[in-house]
């Protein structure tokens, strides 16, 4: 019919000059981008801002909103993955930005966790106690990354520590495995409009019965993890230190540690 030549799959070589074409323009972009890190340095320190430069959610709304763009072929694990190192190389250029990371006994996953969520351009050390990857998100512009595990409530020295909070949960794609990390630093957290709210509390009671005492207030809890008499939870939806609807939950001591933007993939 006379159609066969149109319908032809194009040749090694015409696809490879396409690919060279777009590689050409996507590093003209990049560098274009990264030429920024300098600007938004100077922008933030002018606005007074002379503290750590992450901001966790405005990085949440970015890939949000490049997820939410019509694409036809970049999935979304390619689209957090590029982003994430864009953005981290855009942060290690603006000041010391450095990772600390307590895996517990095999720190392997947790490292892979750091690095999808972090990328590459920050250095990254392997510390074996967890007190000391918190002392470390304590330094300038430090990130802890700490492994949610059955032995170590480490996240209970947070209610001590109201500068160092929570600000992420890892992974941040269902798809890539269960919540097994938190990261801590000395940062804002703000809420992103799909955020998780993490509480702790040293009441006795089981983890069933404390979701169950929170429901009244419209308190929607999920237990992560519990140690040594303390138990930590993800509440849904963002909760300030001082939230109304946990006046009366159970627990004397008792505490919200920070908050994050929720799965991607939710
Ligand atoms: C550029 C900024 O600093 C960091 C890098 C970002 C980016 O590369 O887009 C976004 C948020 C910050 O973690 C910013 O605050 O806008």
């Amino acid at each position: 019919m006379g159609t066969d030549a149109a319908k032809a799959p194009p040749s090694l070589e015409e696809v490879r000059w396409r690919l060279d074409a777009i590689d050409g323009e996507l590093l003209k972009l990049l560098d274009e981008r990264a030429s920024l890190a300098g600007s938004v340095a100077a922008a933030k320190r002018a606005a007074g801002d002379t503290g750590f430069g992450l901001r966790p959610g405005r990085e949440a709304l970015i890939i949000r909103r490049l997820l939410a763009a019509p694409r036809s072929a970049a999935n979304d694990a390619l689209v957090i993955r590029i982003w994430r190192e864009i953005m981290s190389d855009n942060l290690s250029r603006q000041g010391p930005y450095h990772l600390a990371v307590w895996g517990g006994k095999d720190p392997t996953r947790t490292v892979e966790l750091t690095r999808l969520r972090f990328g590459t351009a920050p250095r990254l050390q392997v510390l074996p106690e967890a007190k000391d990857v918190l002392g470390a998100a304590k330094t300038p512009w430090g990130v802890g990354v700490l492994a949610l595990t059955p032995d170590s409530n480490w996240w209970g020295r947070l209610l001590a520590e109201p500068k160092l909070k929570v600000f992420a949960a890892l992974p941040c794609l269902n798809r890539w495995g269960p919540q097994a990390a938190l990261a801590v630093a000395e940062v804002e957290v703000e809420p992103t409009g799909g955020d998780q709210t993490f509480w702790v509390t040293d009441s006795p009671k089981s983890a069933a019965a404390i979701v169950e005492a929170l429901s009244p207030s419209g308190v929607a809890a999920e237990p992560l993890a519990a140690s040594g008499g303390l138990k930590l939870f993800s509440l849904s939806g963002f909760f300030q230190v001082n939230d109304e609807r946990l006046a009366q939950a159970p627990g004397k001591l008792t505490g919200v540690i920070g908050a994050a933007p929720t799965p991607f993939d939710l």
